[in-house]
């Protein structure tokens, strides 16, 4: 079958991807490296400064560590090495959007694509590593094509033959998917698997992807369609919702079945320019990924005043006096395993410049973009109100 040459055409993890047994154990190791808050974010200055807007475009992507493995952005250097791994029917038969054979310049041509659309925030791409020995190798490749009106991305990922039956893939695919969901713009991830490629499914499944459907997709290296099952994962598929370990002195008692009650204090800062402070909820969090009001929940025999300064000098290393914190307005909110009680707080005066301290990103809002932020469910309510106030 004669190679086609298009930018579409890549090693690239678009979808239906690698058949890749999962078990065992793979002989490399990991460096530490974390990931760099993505959009939207904004300055964490309180002084007058830009509006708030999405920026998702980076030069310098920070790259992401697994316990054995390191997702880093492909290097020219790279494409000897990516075309040996992926010029491999038995790895090409199961991706979508990869030809067979695979030429060595469409090794070059798929570096340089992923590095332009990295720095564009369009896609995602990242060469999967680990070590052998003291030597850093390629082991495969995992990937995101960010779809931004729909705010979804689609995932894939290959894993070279040598490295199956490793839980590579499993290890790669999650690290991006969480990453993403806490990172970037987005509702939810999708990604499909060729009906007949089991380790594949049982991939997506592990990681916390859900079947919703079928479908047919193009197969380059077959040059025929497959029928592919689609899946999807959400913030809750990935992070699960808001369940916090519910410590009895911070609630009230909870008769039989009814749900025990959390009090959270939450402050709404306010800058110079009229704009709220909001950071969003870290990776490794429940709910990691939307935007909330810097706050938490009360100690025993705490006010919600004092829990407030206390939080906001853990979170953003700032002063707050309780004669600076004005009530506003309260969340009543009843998820699944508890029952929210929030009040909100408003401060324009405090001492010290807000700093994520908690890895969490910290964006300025005008209140007439704060809908475009998504926030956990009990604070929906809050956001009108505050425009309207502000
Ligand atoms: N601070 C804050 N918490 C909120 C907001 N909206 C909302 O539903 N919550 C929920 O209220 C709870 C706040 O608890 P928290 O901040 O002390 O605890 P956490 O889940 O971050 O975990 P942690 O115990 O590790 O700090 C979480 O379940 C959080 O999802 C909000 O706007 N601000």
């Amino acid at each position: 079958m004669p190679p086609r040459r298009r930018p579409t055409q890549q090693p690239a993890p678009s979808s239906a991807e690698a058949n890749v047994p999962e078990e065992g154990d793979l002989d490399v190791a990991a460096a530490s490296a974390v990931p760099p808050p993505q959009a939207p974010v904004e300055s964490s200055s309180p002084e007058p400064g830009p509006p708030a807007e999405a920026e998702e475009a980076s030069d310098d992507f920070t790259p992401l560590a697994t316990e054995r493995l390191i997702l880093r952005p492909y290097k020219p250097e790279d494409a000897a090495e990516l075309h040996r791994l992926i010029n491999d029917w038995m790895v090409t038969r199961n991706l979508a959007a990869v030809p067979f054979p695979y030429r060595r310049e469409l090794a070059d041509e798929w570096i340089r694509s992923a590095a332009e659309s990295l720095r564009q925030g369009t896609a995602y791409h990242l060469a999967v590593t680990g070590t052998e020995g003291e030597r850093e190798i390629i082991v495969g490749g995992v990937g995101l094509r960010v779809d931004k009106a729909r705010k979804t991305a689609s995932l894939g990922y290959w894993v070279g033959q040598r490295f199956w039956r490793h839980g590579v893939a499993s290890e790669a695919a999650a690290r991006l998917a969480r990453w993403a969901l806490a990172n970037l713009d987005l509702v939810r991830l999708e990604a499909t698997a060729a009906h007949d490629n089991a380790g594949s499914v049982a991939v997506l499944r592990r990681i916390g992807f859900r079947q919703v459907g079928e479908g047919r997709e193009k197969f380059l290296s077959l040059n025929a369609e497959q029928r592919v099952l689609r899946f999807q994962a959400t913030r809750e598929d990935l992070f699960g919702g808001p369940e916090p370990e519910v410590e009895p002195e911070s609630c009230g008692p909870a008769p039989a079945g009814s749900s025990p009650l959390l009090l959270v204090a939450a402050c709404a800062l306010i800058d110079a320019d009229g704009r709220v402070l909001l950071a969003r909820r870290p990776e490794g969090k429940r709910m990691a990924g939307l935007w909330e009001f810097p706050g938490g929940k009360l100690n025993p025999g705490e006010t919600p005043e004092a829990a407030l300064i206390r939080e906001l000098r853990e979170e953003l290393g700032i002063d707050v006096a309780a004669a600076c914190l004005a009530p506003f307005a309260f969340a009543s909110h009843r998820y699944e395993r508890f029952h929210l009680l929030m009040p909100l707080f408003l401060c324009r005066r405090w001492k010290g410049r807000p700093q994520p301290r908690e890895g969490q990103a910290l964006a300025w809002v005008r209140p007439e973009k704060l809908s475009e932020y998504p926030m956990p469910e009990a604070d929906l309510p809050l956001v009108p109100l505050l425009r309207d106030f502000l």
